[in-house]
């Protein structure tokens, strides 16, 4: 699903790599935190995983294509395979619930009857079905963000990548969105999420990567926050209720259809990267200046079991050995020494009724800057429809996006 193979990321201007010598696989359906101290290099990887950024050395593998193979105009392709999910939300403030969500099917050409078919669905399964209309600022902020899981998952996408996605919610809340982020994962969609909520991560037991000044320190099966729970959790404010995700009786049905669509566009994934794979082959041929591209491992093949409704994979089932990474001493300038004191584990209420919680503003969509190295690099300056991977960088569109929306290819 992901591969990483002896990674470092060094950004420009910069004197020491962000990422040092990475190596890592992350398997079709698992569920993995990415933990570190601010500055480790989480937010990188996941940037890479994007391709929003390009290693400095190694090559990453994603849904069995190599990350360096795929040209800019093709990068808008390939992540509509994958959902991503901020802590800021980055809503379309001028848009209703249900226009958020189908702004995402619009911009890749899905037909109106998909469309009205596909977003009822995916705002029952994160609870919302009851305020489609609703504008951004007339919901919570655990609203809002289960909105901004709608759209990242309305595509089906094999891939879930979050950047801490609890970072701006209570802590009952946030229980509620990771209830919502794992029957996502148990419907098959593989999720990397980045974060630094200590409760969070000891209450799921999930495999836990922890990355220190770059590079990864722990590889767990089973893990808790570990020694990086030096920031704060705060703790369940008094009379917050735990949250309501799904509890509508058509919930079940509508993830059976969610597991069927994931293994789908698995499939489709597989074939096109057969197909792209093919293709190079063939420009390789016609070009012998260029030197073959690596040979891609074969697609692992698609998942024959269903995996049960309620339940996600148990970790006993996940391929990972604990504790299987030793890395080498970091040849940079040692890391600061992890804190002493011992682990926080504040424990997460129970998922149950939504919260009362005055809408917080909505926040402005986040302009990230990418630095320009070549060519080949993505422009600095993304629209929402390219941060989400929907339009080629750079490509005309109006200002509305709901005027000529459609495939690019
Ligand atoms: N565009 C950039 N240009 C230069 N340096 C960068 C850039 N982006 C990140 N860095 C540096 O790379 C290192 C890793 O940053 P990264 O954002 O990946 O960390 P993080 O673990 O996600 O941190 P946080 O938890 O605070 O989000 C930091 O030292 C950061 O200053």
């Amino acid at each position: 699903m992901i591969r990483f193979d002896h990674i470092t990321k060094q950004y420009p201007g910069t004197n020491r790599p962000a990422l040092n010598d990475v190596t890592l696989e992350i398997l079709r359906g698992e569920f993995v935190f990415l933990v570190g101290a601010s500055g480790s290099g989480k937010s990188s990887c996941l940037r890479l995983v994007l391709k929003e950024e390009k290693p400095t050395r190694g090559s990453i593998h994603v849904l069995g294509q190599d990350l360096g193979s795929i040209s800019s105009r093709k990068v808008p392709y390939f992540r509509r395979n994958l959902g991503v999910v901020f802590q800021d939300f980055r809503l379309l403030t001028n848009k209703s619930v249900y226009d958020n969500v189908a702004f995402t099917l619009q911009v890749i050409g899905k037909s109106k009857g998909f469309i009205q078919e596909a977003v009822p669905d995916v705002l029952k399964m994160v609870g919302l079905a009851g305020k489609a209309s609703r504008m951004p600022n007339e919901l919570s902020g655990g609203e809002q963000q289960r909105v901004a899981i709608a759209r990242a998952v309305v595509n089906k996408p094999a891939l879930l990548l979050a950047d801490e996605p609890t970072g701006n919610l209570d802590p009952a809340t946030s229980a509620g969105i990771m209830a919502l982020l794992e029957r996502i994962n148990a419907a098959g969609t593989t999720v990397l999420m980045a974060t630094h909520e200590a409760g969070i991560v000891d209450q799921m037991q999930r495999r836990v990567v922890e990355l220190v000044g770059g590079q990864i320190v722990r590889d767990e099966r089973h893990g808790g926050y570990g020694f990086t729970a030096a920031i704060p959790t705060q703790a369940p404010a008094r009379g917050s209720g735990p949250v309501d995700i799904v509890e509508d009786p058509d919930f079940e049905t509508v993830m059976v259809k969610q597991r069927a669509a994931v293994v789908e566009a698995e499939a489709r994934q597989t074939r096109l990267a057969a197909a792209e794979e093919s293709l190079a082959a063939q420009e390789a041929a016609a070009a012998p200046s260029v030197p073959p591209a690596p040979q891609r491992p074969a697609p692992a093949p698609l998942p024959t079991v269903e995996r049960p409704a309620q339940r996600p994979e148990r970790p006993d089932t996940a391929p990972v050995e604990q504790q299987r990474f030793v890395p080498a001493p970091p040849p940079q300038p040692t890391p600061p020494p992890a804190p002493t004191m011992p682990v926080q584990r504040p424990i997460l209420p129970p998922p149950a009724a939504p919260l009362a919680a005055p809408p917080p503003p909505a926040a402005p969509p986040s302009t990230q800057s990418i630095p320009v190295v070549d060519d080949e690099d993505v422009p600095e300056q993304l629209s929402l429809a390219e941060k989400l991977g929907l339009r080629a960088p750079g490509e005309n569109h109006d200002q509305t996006g709901e005027q000529n929306v459609g495939p690019t290819r």
